[in-house]
């Protein structure tokens, strides 16, 4: 008889090693006892926390395991597949695409990783690798944070909160105070301690552009609160319709969700729009009528090809001055980020956001809830610094940081270009201008011969066409579905970072062969 502890282990488990060894895995491990809802272990599929399960995230989904999978294939064998690498356009990962790390960020921070370097004994050799700025803000840094290895304050060293607030003034041309300043874990871990003390419960409701950057929405299935949808206008370059936000919100309150915030991205994710002044003013405005705290996601603040970027804060500011009293009580909560820009550095992640009008007990918790993950990185924290405080004109450094800043931005720039071009060539796709961020969006329209063909198969059409673009080009994007869009509409969404336009060649010729294959 066995025992009781050993009834679920299949027989061929208990075999002498020597046999199991030779043994094909499907026989020693039958599915029954693969399969998560094994009795062995606390955790099955079945038990784990439901809204980890519901939540969803496109933009490392499916088609990137596939990616990733092809990847390593070419990596083995080099005539595995008709491309000879996989281009990971699914992903603002600017690093990955060959975009160069600005140098004097990477002198500063090898230095700060480094501090021996700075020793008086080295002082011969830190001066034949480094520039005097380079030295000069190492040190400054290190005496602001002592080390890298140490934790700093869990709001972010004040030091360098102090840079933060002195840049947002000069962007902004309002005041900007440091202890409204929390350095984070990219902005992502700043959009989650918003969101965690924002959701009270099933009923919180936020509202949320489509499409948008599945962030928000996971974020929120993980906390068991509700997506409020509002969706951007494709046709009028994917800005945001005012009145419509007062048509959804009073819809969600009719049904009884308790709306709390509106998100914008500006610039946008995945559209790329840039919201003008007076359609942030309007956001503003309908936020104090409605009560909302306003999250403003601003990561793609440096990355705008038409106009000019403006931040909420100062809109914000600029209609407190205008008439006193009525937007007092605005909440604002505002995001920024070293992973985008001409800066790019997302592995370092780095980030911050500033709050604006929130009640003081509630900033006394949202400190509590980031200091029990104790500091964001402090080398992340201190690229952040140099990333709001980067070498000004005359100093050392200046002409090879402006050289390389302007390189990755017209380097963008003409991708962009270059994308939308192809597109506008393409049957059946449109895109919108290219305005800013690191994205395009375009619509496709497809022939009812490849909605037949997705149908068989079990996937939406946007789906089959970003998977099978992958299989015959190794160019990665992600479908539309991933963030959203109107019912009966498809889209992708492609980064412009991969160098070169080869790529790009490579999606037109793709498009043509897919519609003949299945265009009827
Ligand atoms: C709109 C938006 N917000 C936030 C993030 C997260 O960025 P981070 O790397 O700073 O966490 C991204 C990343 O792509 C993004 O596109």
């Amino acid at each position: 008889m066995r025992s009781r502890a050993l009834q679920h282990i299949p027989r061929v488990q208990l075999a002498p090693a020597a046999l199991r060894r030779s043994l094909p895995a499907r026989i020693l491990y039958p599915a029954r006892a693969m399969s998560s809802t094994t009795q062995l272990r606390s955790l099955n599929y079945d038990n784990i926390n439901p809204h980890v399960k519901a939540a969803k995230y496109a933009v490392r989904g499916e088609l990137a395991v596939k990616a990733e999978a092809i990847r390593r294939e070419i990596e083995q064998d080099p005539s595995s597949h008709p491309f000879d690498h996989v281009i990971f356009a699914n992903i603002g990962n600017p690093q990955q695409l060959d975009q160069k790390p600005i140098t004097f960020f990477r002198q500063v921070l090898s230095l700060i990783q480094y501090p021996d370097l700075l020793q008086e004994s080295n002082a011969e050799v830190a001066k034949q690798l480094y520039p005097e700025d380079a030295l000069e803000r190492a040190k400054w840094l290190l005496k602001s944070v002592k080390s890298v290895g140490a934790y700093s304050h869990s709001q972010g060293a004040p030091a360098l909160r102090d840079s933060v607030a002195k840049y947002i003034e000069e962007r902004d041309g309002h005041p900007a105070d440091p202890e409204s300043i929390y350095l984070t874990t990219g902005a992502s871990s700043g959009v989650n301690t918003l969101l965690h003390v924002i959701a009270s419960g099933p009923n919180t409701g936020v509202m949320i552009p489509i499409p948008q950057y599945p962030l928000y929405t996971a974020t929120l299935a993980l906390l068991n609160a509700k997506p409020v949808e509002y969706f951007l206008e494709e046709h009028a370059q994917w800005s945001t319709n005012c009145d419509d936000l007062y048509t959804v919100i009073d819809k969600a309150t009719s049904e009884g969700t308790d709306v709390r915030c509106i998100c914008v991205i500006n610039p946008g994710n995945p559209t790329g729009a840039s919201l003008p002044y007076n359609s942030i003013e309007d956001i503003i405005k309908f936020a104090a009528a409605k009560k909302l705290v306003i999250m403003a996601d601003e990561v793609y603040q440096t990355n705008v090809f038409i106009g000019e970027f403006v931040s909420f804060k100062k809109v914000l500011r600029d209609l407190q001055k205008k008439e006193p009293g009525t937007y007092d009580n605005v909440e604002l909560v505002s995001f920024h980020s070293t992973s985008k820009g001409m800066v790019g550095e997302c592995g370092q992640r780095g980030g911050y956001f500033e709050l604006v009008g929130f009640d003081p007990k509630v900033v006394q918790e949202i400190y509590k809830f980031v200091s029990i993950s104790l500091c964001p990185p402090v080398g992340g924290q201190c690229l952040v610094e140099l990333m709001v405080n980067p070498p000004k004109e005359g100093e050392p450094s200046y002409d090879l940081y402006k050289k390389e800043y302007d390189e990755i931005y017209n380097g963008l720039k003409t991708r962009a270009y270059a994308l939308h071009k192809a597109f506008s060539e393409m049957e059946g796709v449109e895109s919108q201008d290219p305005q800013g961020a690191m994205y395009m969006f375009p619509t496709v329209k497809f022939p009812e011969g490849v909605i037949a063909a997705a149908e068989k198969l079990g996937k939406k059409p946007d789906e089959f066409y970003c998977m099978e673009l992958l299989k015959a080009t190794g160019v990665c994007v992600v479908p539309g579905s991933g963030f959203g869009q109107v019912d009966g509409t498809w889209h992708f969404r492609t980064t412009f970072l991969a160098p070169g336009t080869d790529w790009i060649g490579r999606i037109v010729e793709f498009h043509k062969n897919f519609l003949n294959t299945y265009g009827n």
